[in-house]
């Protein structure tokens, strides 16, 4: 049997792309799969769950602040490359795979210095820093949006799409309903703060609910430690911290989405043909990744995008409004899309190449 090693972490998103591409190899029944992620990131708990080798190392965050563990992250990433060097040798696999995020660096690295070809994946439509770091060290770099193809090497490029959960494409409308104990008296939204959460997101809806609440029942995934116990007995009002098994099932009961604009999420939505309202992570707190994505699907017709600046419970309500009374042109235009499968194509290549 083959060997992979995958990696990616620090959040959701640099984690489920890597659940999709599990769920195939698995399914091939060709791969001993591995992973190498945090000691303490979201990416521990979700493999857990998946049964496959979990292995350590040491890592360092990049911060867009001034902090004290800035002084130790050199130190932490250049143990996390010996760690990796050292388990890359150890396991000895034919490739390895990269969804991104600090943690994947010096496993990208530790590969390299093994001559093991590594691919990497970029959700987002420009490539963030850990990618564009990992990028000297890979053969082939896929993509989420065809657009990003343009910041990439030719020769390293290719774009495959979205790599899903195929789980997430198979919810039931009655189990969601049935979990969330709603009915079919009013339309759902979901609204998703990106896998973290957001506090500022989570805020304004919840000034906004009274409003809400007259038109709509609400889904609002809220983030971990984000749940506001005052209003566990709201009417027509669920919050979570994180869904994970339950989640396709409440797509499928969903009408519309609020959301920060994620790359895996917002993808997962269009292929649902949600209308979506995106409110992306601002210049202040990021790159500004998530305001290149909105605006692709915007420019779409995808999606209604609020800058983070100009968000208050008037605007979301207002906007809010207008996705409801056109919520069949962006459906209509949600269908001249045609979802790729992404999982399938770097399977293909992983296979063939190794
Ligand atoms: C703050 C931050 O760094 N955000 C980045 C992070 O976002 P983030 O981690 O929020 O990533 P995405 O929105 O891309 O993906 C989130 C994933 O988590 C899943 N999910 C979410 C909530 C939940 O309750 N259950 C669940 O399963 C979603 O279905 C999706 O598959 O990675 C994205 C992809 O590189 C980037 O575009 C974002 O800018």
């Amino acid at each position: 049997m083959k060997k992979i090693i995958l990696t990616g972490g620090g959040s959701a998103g640099h984690v489920t792309p890597n659940l999709a591409l599990i769920s195939k190899l698995n399914e091939e029944k060709k791969w001993e799969i591995h992973y190498i992620g945090s000691k303490n990131g979201i990416e521990r708990e979700l493999i857990n769950e998946t049964k496959i080798p979990y292995h350590p190392i040491s890592s360092g965050k990049l911060r867009r602040y001034i902090d004290l563990e800035n002084i130790k992250d050199p130190f932490k990433v250049l143990a996390g490359v010996a760690q990796s060097y050292r388990l890359i040798r150890k396991l000895k696999p034919q490739v390895v795979f990269s969804k991104g995020g600090f943690v994947s660096v010096p496993v990208v690295i530790g590969a390299w210095l093994n001559k093991v070809p590594v691919y990497i994946h970029e959700s987002d439509l420009t490539p963030g820093l850990a990618n564009k770091i990992a990028m000297k060290f890979s053969t082939k770099v896929f993509t989420t949006f065809d657009e990003t193809i343009a910041y990439l090497p030719k020769e390293k490029a290719v774009h495959t799409g979205s790599p899903i959960r195929e789980a997430i494409l198979k919810g039931n409308l009655k189990s969601g309903l049935s979990f969330l104990d709603f009915d079919n008296s009013k339309p759902i939204i979901t609204i998703m703060g990106g896998s973290l959460g957001s506090l500022k997101i989570n805020e304004i809806v919840r000034a906004a609910l009274p409003e809400l609440l007259k038109h709509y029942q609400i889904v609002h995934l809220c983030g971990k430690g984000k749940v506001d116990e005052g209003l566990n007995n709201t009417v027509g009002y669920r919050q979570y911290e994180y869904l994970g098994d339950e989640l396709p099932d409440i797509l499928a009961a969903t009408n519309y989405v609020i959301s920060r604009a994620g790359s895996n999420s917002i993808f997962e939505f269009l292929t649902l043909k949600k209308p979506m309202l995106l409110i992306p992570l601002s210049r202040n707190a990021s790159r500004g990744d998530q305001i290149l994505n909105a605006e692709s699907f915007k420019k779409k017709g995808f999606a209604s995008v609020i800058e983070e600046e100009d968000l208050t419970t008037e605007t979301l309500i207002k906007e809010m409004k207008n996705l409801h009374d056109q919520k069949v042109t962006y459906i209509d235009q949600m269908y001249k899309y045609a979802p790729s499968n992404a999982i399938e194509t770097i399977a293909n290549y992983l296979n063939e190449k190794n």
